[in-house]
């Protein structure tokens, strides 16, 4: 056991930030934001939505708002401009932040990372965004091109100036009738001419790269449950297109750029909107579609009930509650338009048209064969009762043979086609695990109407972060859940499916789309294809309302936390209160639609926490934490080293493998533990974790484990060739955990790779952080330094020492690469190219702490042998796990399979 004889009396708590402070501080206190120097890794851009402004008045119901993204030098953008609605996508690249990196370029070196595939990329490490207008307010998307000066760009330009002036032979593409009819109206306005695309071909290219490139776009919806679909690249075609936009387009696709328009139907999108209008007196598309969520279509339809004397006609399968007419009811009786009541008449219309539209999709499906049919277009405008209808004429006419299926970028085909007919941007070269979808911060509230002159600075976005944040959670106040009921047979109930289209606040379902093309799949996985990162399913109702609860109420903590890594500043404290807003109107948003982005993971709720932090220009919020801890710990290791030194090697390894479960408890994310940090000093808890090891651990796999390492009786195995270790945590956990049994595996002839974070997430030690531990460690032990030094790690820090013992035993290397994030969790789909490049050779994966072993991957399987080693830190994901109590221990080993 270790006893360390430095002790440390400095307590981790730290001091917090005046609450009354904080009130107090009104608009005019607030002090413009000082630039901020910290660097960012590129690995993994950052929110896009980086400043956003509300134009004109607050007290709109919609207000016109702007995310200027100053940092962005590039942009490219494709239109999609139909007869409702105006699709824009648009593209930007912030400039690189690429510094240099003494560490990353060690590691390029050695491990040969290439930057091969980068140069078929001309569009890398960028964003995707999409927005939308009406038709009808063209003037509005003029207006936003301009100010964010999207028309004057090309992925070639180097970089624009501010003022750019416009330029004569801009180009940009367009797909949809407006293409045509408003090509004049662009040259005028903006200077720039429209290249015209053909709208199918437009379609089908984005409909299939929707299907290939997005992991959760495509989803199925029946009775209000909406399920995401695997799609298996290699059996997707061919499948029939349906797009309800004001019309309705029918193709058949056969594959890339292969399909036919098959059929089509002039009753669609427009035909509701334009019926519902003049029938309800609605004003907008919105208003109608949520009345029909109030209505009841029995008092406009004639049932068969109706007219078989409230009797099911069951010989031919029709029940009473079947609509044999749409609006026949209204014709038998001495009734006008004004004694319905608008909302029965928006649903009946609503069914007529959903059923319609569902019905000769089903006949063209059957036609030629088809089982699947994808179903996009604004008409569907993600609202659940629309899906349940076409899914259930879907069903209901194939009897359950051919399946509907919805695409969560529903309306942006034909745009998404339209940009990618810009060549050599390499867009569909891009694979899935290249593409990461982030929450945009601004969606909750504005659905993506987007506009507006760009914001000044920093100040400025807070400022209107404040009011847009109050605005957008009037908006979006929690609507309950309604419990999943039945539509009935045939569906011909009144809509269950309510409490999801909430007018204008989630016009889109959609983040902005980060390509990356440097992350790559961790080559390690058993099996990428049934590989899923969360152990937690948050599709769980109570799953989601638990954590909910858990990130709500550590948010207090965290904003103190935050503030003080700024210095406490007014505007630190500004900054962390709008954090504080944006990020719960996130959570309140997801509580509501948890799929809205996508299948929702544990590991995507504390992702955005660390995201929304960074938006609000908080890079290292636990900064002096860590600082302080690895100091602490760095003072005592020697003494650990010394006492592990003097075991026989069987007790060295359960002693080493104990030091990490029990240096594991410095979590500053886990509740409990930051209960316990106002109890005793670093060391004091360290110890007090150390003396509680009891084996059996909850999870203990140590004796596999000792056997695979040591071998039992005579046979001594062979030692791993390569190792990497997943690190969590600084302080007690890296340098009293993890350091000394790297040093272990070092002495064993192991090569060790330590993968650390690219970014900070809560008190995860990062990558750029480790050598500096490294070097301060090595200090101590020949063996570390040895390795550090084989490794790259320590060229110019060591390079004066003198000793004689390391000429003697060429040393294995210990390296230190990035992970390719920047959250406690880890999905290993997405990886950075080094880690990617230094798993090749790699034999043994170690994943320590909650979040990498836990939360994510507890039951990944590799290809070669694996340990996972954490502290439960949480009492009710012991119980359901590993049916324990809070701070057991998890020690699971796996060999390769
Ligand atoms: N805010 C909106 N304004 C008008 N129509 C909307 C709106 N949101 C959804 N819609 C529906 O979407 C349809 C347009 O779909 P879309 O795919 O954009 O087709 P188009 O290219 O023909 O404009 C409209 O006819 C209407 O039914
Ligand atoms: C955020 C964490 C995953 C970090 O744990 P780690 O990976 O550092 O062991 C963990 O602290 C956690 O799940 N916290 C939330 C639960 C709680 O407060 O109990
Ligand atoms: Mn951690």
């Amino acid at each position: 056991m270790a006893n360390p004889t430095t002790e440390d009396h400095s307590h981790i708590g730290i001091h917090d930030i005046d609450e009354e402070t904080q009130r107090q501080i009104s608009e005019k206190d607030m002090a413009p934001l000082p630039g901020s120097s910290i660097h960012r890794s590129s690995s993994r851009p950052q929110l896009d939505v980086s400043g956003a402004a509300i134009q004109g008045n607050f007290e709109e119901k919609d207000p016109t708002i702007l995310l200027p993204n100053q940092s962005d030098d590039i942009s490219h953008l494709a239109l999609d401009i139909g007869g409702s609605l105006i699709k824009l996508i648009y593209f930007s690249r912030h400039a690189d932040r690429q510094v240099d990196d003494r560490r990353k370029r060690r590691v390029k070196e050695r491990l040969g990372v290439s930057n091969g595939n980068r140069r078929n990329f001309p569009i890398l490490g960028g964003r995707l965004h999409f927005v939308k207008f009406e038709t009808s307010n063209i003037n509005e998307c003029l207006d936003f091109i301009h100010s964010k000066q999207l028309h004057c760009g090309g992925i070639d330009s180097p970089r624009w100036p501010s003022d750019a002036p416009q330029s004569e032979n801009a180009v940009i593409k367009a797909t949809g009738g407006g293409a045509y009819k408003f090509a004049d109206l662009f040259k005028e306005r903006l200077g720039v001419s429209i290249e015209k695309e053909d709208e199918m071909n437009c379609l089908v290219a984005g409909a299939n790269f929707l299907l290939k490139a997005i992991r959760h776009e495509a989803f199925t919806h029946m009775e209000g449950h909406k399920e995401f679909v695997q799609i298996d690249q290699n059996d997707l075609f061919p499948y029939l297109l349906v797009n309800i936009g004001s019309g309705v387009s029918m193709i058949k696709v056969d594959g890339d750029g292969k399909f036919q328009r098959v059929s089509g139907t002039n009753v669609g999108g427009g035909t509701y909107w334009g019926l519902g209008r003049l029938l309800t007196k609605c004003k907008s598309f919105d208003e109608l579609l949520e009345l029909s969520q109030r209505g009841d279509n029995r008092t406009i339809d004639m049932l068969v009930g109706d007219i078989y004397g409230g009797m099911d006609y069951s010989k031919i399968g029709l029940s009473a509650s079947t609509i044999a007419s749409s609006f026949g009811k209204t014709i038998s009786e001495n009734k006008e338009l004004e004694d319905y009541k608008p909302e029965d008449i928006s649903l009946s219309l609503l069914r007529m048209i959903s059923y319609n539209i569902g019905q000769i999709a089903y006949l063209n499906a059957l036609r030629f064969g088809l089982k699947r049919i994808f179903f996009g277009g604004f008409f569907i405008r993600g609202h659940a009762y629309t899906m349940d209808t076409i899914s259930f004429a879907v069903h209901f006419w194939s009897k359950g043979e051919a399946q509907a299926m919805f695409l969560r970028h529903e309306g942006f085909l034909g745009a998404l086609g339209a940009f990618m007919s810009y060549e050599k941007h390499g867009l569909d070269d891009l694979m899935v695990h290249q593409l990461v979808e982030r929450f945009p911060m601004g969606a909750p509230y504005i659905g993506g109407n987007v506009h507006g002159p760009p914001l000044g600075d920093l100040n400025e976005k807070i400022s209107w972060m404040e009011k847009f944040v109050r605005k957008g959670t009037e908006i979006t106040a929690p609507v309950p859940m309604a419990p999943p009921a039945t539509t009935g047979l045939g569906g011909f109930e009144v809509p269950s499916s309510k409490g999801v289209l909430r007018p204008d606040a989630s016009k889109l379902n959609v983040g902005v789309l980060h390509l990356v093309p440097s992350l790559e799949v961790f080559p390690l996985l058993a099996d990428p294809k049934t590989y899923e990162p969360n152990t937690i399913d948050l599709s769980d109702h109570g799953e989601l309302e638990y954590w909910f609860t858990v990130l709500s109420e550590h948010l207090s903590d965290l904003v103190d936390k935050a503030v003080a890594s700024e210095g406490g500043t007014d505007d630190a404290k500004r900054r962390g209160d709008a954090f504080a807003r944006a990020f719960s109107a996130h959570l309140a948003r997801l509580m509501e639609e948890p799929a809205a982005y996508g299948k929702l993971g544990l590991a995507n709720l504390l992702e955005l926490r660390e995201e929304c932090l960074r938006e609000f220009h908080f890079f290292d919020a636990y900064r002096t934490i860590k600082q302080r801890e690895n100091e602490a710990s760095l003072a005592v290791l020697p003494d650990l080293l010394m006492e592990l030194d003097s075991l026989t090697e069987d007790m060295r390894l359960l002693t080493l493998i104990e030091g990490v479960l029990a240096a594991n408890i410095f979590d500053w994310g886990s509740r409990a533990c930051v209960d316990l940090y106002h109890k005793g000093t670093i060391i004091e808890i360290y110890r007090m974790s150390r003396k509680k090891m009891q084996r059996p651990w909850r999870v203990d796999d140590f004796d596999a484990f000792k056997e695979r390492m040591l071998g039992s009786g005579e046979t001594k195995p062979q030692p791993h060739k390569r190792a990497l270790l997943f690190v969590d945590n600084s302080g007690a956990d890296i340098v009293l955990g993890m350091l000394p049994l790297a040093r272990e595996l070092l002495r064993r002839g192991t090569e060790v790779v330590l993968v650390a974070n690219s970014l900070p997430a809560l008190n995860d030690v990062t990558a750029m952080e480790l050598p500096d531990i490294v070097a301060e460690a090595a200090k101590h032990c020949d063996i570390l330094r040895g390795a550090a030094e084989a490794g790259g790690l320590l060229v110019d820090a060591m390079s004066n020492i003198q000793d004689g013992s390391k000429e003697d035993t060429p040393s294995v290397p210990l390296m230190v690469v990035e992970n390719g994030c920047g959250s406690p969790c880890i999905d290993l789909r997405q990886v950075s190219s080094e880690l990617a490049a230094a798993a090749i050779d790699a034999d043994l994966v170690i994943l320590e702490g909650m979040g990498r072993s836990l939360h994510t991957n507890y039951n990944a399987k590799f290809k070669c042998d694996a340990l996972k080693l954490a502290m439960v830190k949480n009492q009710r994901l012991a119980a359901k796990l590993v049916k324990g109590n809070i701070y057991d221990c998890v020690c699971r080993y796996e060999p390769a399979s």
